[in-house]
């Protein structure tokens, strides 16, 4: 049976390598069955138990946990790790074996810290699963009489080939199936095949049988393009379906085409996340710069006749002493630690810990209008005639269409407006036609068609977005009969609708068609010529929390686009009464997405607030077109028409009641409909970026001053300015206190703006801060040899060597508490390992053990000498900082006169009401949102 035509669907982008065709591909349908041992009724409990032990769990391989061998080993795959082991067997070969182990320790460590981080990921993530669990509806047999079957909700994994499944809008592809029976159906593939497109499905019978409608597939190009099979990974995204599982598990295409690298949740076209720009960023530009310093300490050394038997030791230590080896673990600290809290608090759960980061980076949210900013509750308003008056007959049609499109579908899932329809009508209304065949609603279509029939004949009763289904009418009902539908009389229905959208209302036109003879098969084509009867209009509420939230965002320096389906005029009230100022003119439709290319696109999106009758396409490609120009995107969806805008974001956001391939999608799921939730996410996010960006600023900055320094008293001295193995030691002791950086408190305007990490900044501030830092080490050669010549005690190198290492311990102490975000106040943890820096710094060359790292105590004039540096040392960095606060401050400052004229804006410190916002339209006609885009136009880059 075929219910449906295909649509032409051009040569999809490879995304995957594409299998080849399986036995059974092109068999008939009852072959199929046959051979799988099953029927259209399906398999029994105990056959599919059978079938479950003999095949396995319906999962992918790699997601099953790995052990935590693997994991450990597999942490030599950071680029980090990898430097250091690097770095461990060039000791090993200059046998410098104290740095060698030293260094093989850290990676151990690394390895370890990284591989038990993992499993609590997975963990989390396994809990995750069990909080939105991914199900499949099967119909099994109860009893062996074939007759008895029963349809039931089971966890994907548990799906067994021979199992017959239900498909409907919104699910995930459980396993590979043969479709068995369809409605209108159209599946996204993008996963498998790069085409964002939905691709319309249909059962044949007989794939390599002589032709006849729904007997024979055309040739596709490849197995993905075969219309009669769906496979797991891509998703529903119109009409329903009835289909055999063929396989499952390691055992589908999804599988073969990925093998056991699959990654769930990668995005297809493998689209860049925030934090892979800037954590991944920052971290591959430190790997170049470690790298590259032995060669460079070598080659100078070489250069000034400096070479030693140690030179090699020390050039690996100095880049050694470059590397922030404890970042993984601060950042993974940091993200679960926020994750945990965000989840406990808020209910917001973070489905990748990256994500938490993503959140705080988010300049633009765009969000969907029905179900996230409404209640998607709509009730009947009124009704409409044409002529304005009401119109009980067009709702009645619209029930009609609404049961038969439900009755006829093979999964029927009433959706909202249907409901309402239904709701509304008077008793029986609906049931006076037989329902023939029915075209469901997509949201490409935006209108719904059902084929019905009673003793005169055929009528094709269709309702939908008025624009659509007025395209299709060639007449509308009058109190008369009926009358053309000219463009004068279009014109006025027009501004009927518009006057009706402009209340707030949702507007459905209804539109009727006789048809002498049933039209085989139904399609899009049948729906012409049609009379209009009327229209419904319906109010739904919008959402209790929407405007705080909003307000809140914006509060926080996120600017909004609503993306919707809705009628513009519906859309822009939506907004209004949110507290957005948006002229329904200044709205943009889809067609004229349509109309611009995408770096034109990329201009109007990034001063329009509302964007209206978006297919899901068009959504997608708005938030492309903010992305291209820069605007890191979040989107906040919940249907099945915000899948491919939810992947084409930086971070896609839904609720734990959205459609399940939303769901999947989505890197957060917000556990609740209390929107105000996601500010608070959007604050932790940020507070993640600034602990990771205080280690990093900390950490960079004394390394970077260490290695200046040294390099420098290379030049300057007759002798190592440290030894290998000091360089270690106070490497080690620094690392473990900047472990406490990961439960810094950040100060509360960490939260304010979007937080994005750049490596250009992080140079440029990290140079900054270890000229201070190296001037001060360079001073420190100073004094040394100032006071040595008064009588050291140790005298020579050794002295030397404890007098660099105190005080380099001391100026790290400082840089932890001097560098660290000011107005936080400062966390126990930071002020005891700042407290033990000192200490070692001071007290491990005066103790026997200091001799054992061959140091010698200085002489005593040089500690108050080195008091004074401090204090200098001090002085500086706190005025570089106090500098640097005042540029971002500044740039604060010139956000927010920008954030005083933005439209969409929030007045200060109101708190509360959206209507506070202020909106002004721009001259090219898109509503201006100008200004709240240009608050956020210089995100904090916290360096
Ligand atoms: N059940 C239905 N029957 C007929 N037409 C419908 C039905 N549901 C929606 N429509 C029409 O299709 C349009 C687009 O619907 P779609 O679901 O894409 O977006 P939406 O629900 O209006 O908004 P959003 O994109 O904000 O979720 C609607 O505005 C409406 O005119």
């Amino acid at each position: 049976m075929r219910t449906s035509e295909p649509p032409s669907t051009g040569a999809a982008p490879a995304a995957c390598p594409r299998p080849g065709r399986r036995e059974g591909d092109a068999a008939t349908t009852l072959a199929v069955l046959r051979r799988l041992g099953t029927g259209p009724r399906g398999l029994t409990e105990a056959e599919a138990e059978e079938r479950l032990v003999r095949h396995g769990e319906n999962t992918l391989p790699t997601a099953r946990t790995a052990p935590l061998l693997r994991r450990f080993l597999g942490g030599v795959r950071d680029p980090f790790t990898g430097v250091l082991l690097c770095l461990a067997a060039v000791s090993a070969a200059v046998t410098s074996w104290g740095t060698a182990c030293v260094l093989t320790v850290l990676v151990a460590v690394s390895c370890a810290l990284r591989a038990r981080a993992g499993r609590q990921a997975d963990r989390s993530a396994a809990a995750l699963h069990g909080a939105l669990p991914s199900t499949a509806t099967v119909r099994r047999r109860t009893g062996p009489s074939y007759t008895e079957t029963r349809e039931r909700e089971v966890p994907a994994c548990d799906l067994v080939p021979g199992d017959i499944v239900r498909l409907a809008p919104g699910d995930l592809v459980p396993a590979d199936v043969r479709l068995l029976r369809a409605t209108g159906l159209s599946v996204h593939q993008a996963a498998l095949t790069g085409e964002s497109v939905p691709v319309a499905k249909y059962p044949v019978e007989d794939p390599g049988g002589p032709g006849g409608p729904g007997r024979r597939a055309p040739a596709a190009a490849d197995t993905f393009e075969a219309p009669h099979l769906c496979f797991q990974g891509s998703s529903v995204a119109a009409g329903s379906a009835t289909a055999v599982v063929t396989a499952t598990g390691p055992g589908t295409r999804f599988a073969a085409a990925h093998g056991t690298d699959h990654e769930h949740g990668r995005r297809p076209g493998g689209v860049e996340r925030p934090f892979d720009r800037s954590v991944k960023g920052v971290v591959w530009l430190l790997v170049r710069l470690m790298a590259l310093t032995p060669p460079l300490v070598l080659t100078a050394g070489a250069l000034l006749h400096r070479s030693s038997p140690e030179s090699p030791a020390f050039a690996v230590a100095v880049a050694v002493g470059l590397t922030p080896e404890m970042l993984p673990v601060v950042v993974n600290t940091v993200l679960a630690r926020g994750a945990g809290r965000l989840a406990d608090r808020y209910g917001v759960i973070v489905k990748r810990l990256p994500a938490l980061h993503d959140l705080g980076a988010v300049e633009v949210l765009c969000t969907d209008k029905t179900g996230t900013l409404t209640q998607d509750l709509p009730a009947l308003d009124r009704t409409l005639a044409p002529d304005g008056g009401p119109c009980p007959d067009a709702l009645a049609w619209a029930a009609v269409n609404s049961l038969v499109t439900l009755q006829l579908a093979e999964v029927p899932q009433p959706d909202p407006l249907d409901e309402a329809v239904l709701a509304a009508a008077p008793p029986g209304a609906a049931e006076r036609y037989e329902g023939v065949a029915a075209l469901p609603l997509d949201p490409v279509r935006r209108r719904s068609a059902a084929l019905v029939r009673d003793g005169r004949g055929y009528t094709l009763a269709v309702k939908g977005a008025p624009e659509d289904v007025l395209d299709r009418c060639a007449g509308l009902r009058t109190p008369d009969g009926t009358a053309a539908l000219d463009p004068a009389a279009r014109a006025r229905l027009d501004r009927l609708v518009a006057d009706a959208a402009d209340e707030g209302l949702r507007v459905l036109a209804v539109a009727v068609g006789d048809r002498p003879s049933r039209p085989r098969p139904l399609t899009a084509a049948a729906e012409s010529g049609l009379t209009l009867v009327g229209f419904v209009a319906l109010r739904d509420a919008l959402a209790p929390t929407a405007a705080d939230a909003l307000a809140s965002l914006a509060r926080r320096g996120v600017s909004f686009a609503v993306l919707t389906g809705d009628h513009p005029g519906t859309a822009a009230r939506a907004c209004r009464d949110l507290g957005l100022t948006v002229a329904p003119e200044a709205v943009v439709t889809g067609d004229t997405v349509d109309a611009l290319d995408d770096t034109r696109l990329a201009a109007l999106a990034a001063r329009t607030t509302v964007f209206a009758r978006c297919t899901p396409e068009h959504k997608a490609r708005v938030v492309r077109a903010l992305r291209a120009a820069g605007r890191t995107t979040g989107y906040l969806g919940d249907g099945v028409n915000d899948l491919p805008a939810l992947r084409a974001a930086d971070l896609g956001i839904c609720t734990k009641d959205a459609a399940q391939v939303a769901r999947e999608a989505a890197g957060v799921v917000l556990a609740t409909k209390d929107l105000t939730a996601l500010s608070h996410a959007v604050a932790y996010g940020r507070r993640a970026s600034a602990n990771i960006v205080t280690y990093l600023r900390i950490t960079l900055s004394s390394n970077v001053g260490n290695v200046i320094a040294m390099l420098g008293a290379g030049l300057l001295m007759p002798f190592l300015p440290m030894l290998p193995a000091q360089v270690l030691l106070q490497n080690l002791c620094f690392d473990a206190a900047q472990l406490t950086l990961a439960l810094d408190r950040p100060p509360a305007s960490a939260a304010d703006r979007p937080a994005t990490l750049r490596p250009a900044g992080l140079l440029r501030t990290v140079a900054g801060y270890g000229v201070v830092n190296a001037a001060a080490d360079l001073a420190t050669f100073g004094v040394i040899a100032l006071t040595a010549r008064g009588g050291a005690r140790g005298g020579g190198e050794a002295a030397f060597h404890a007098g660099w290492f105190t005080e380099n311990l001391l100026t790290q102490a400082l840089v932890m508490l001097l560098l660290r975000p000011r107005g936080g106040g400062t966390p126990a943890p930071v002020r005891a390992a700042a407290a033990f820096l000192a200490a070692v710094g001071v007290a491990l060359p005066l103790l026997p053990a200091g001799a054992s790292f061959g140091m010698a105590p200085p002489p005593l004039p040089y500690y108050p000498l080195l008091a004074a540096l401090l204090a200098l040392c001090g002085a500086a960095l706190a005025g570089a900082r106090a500098r640097g606060s005042g540029h971002a401050a500044g740039a604060r400052g010139g956000a927010g006169r920008a954030e005083g004229a933005a439209p969409g804006s929030f007045g200060p410190g109101d708190g509360a009401r959206a209507r506070q916002m202020t909106a002004d339209s721009s001259a090219s006609g898109a509503n201006s949102s100008s200004g709240v885009r240009s608050r956020s136009e210089s995100p904090c880059s916290w360096w």
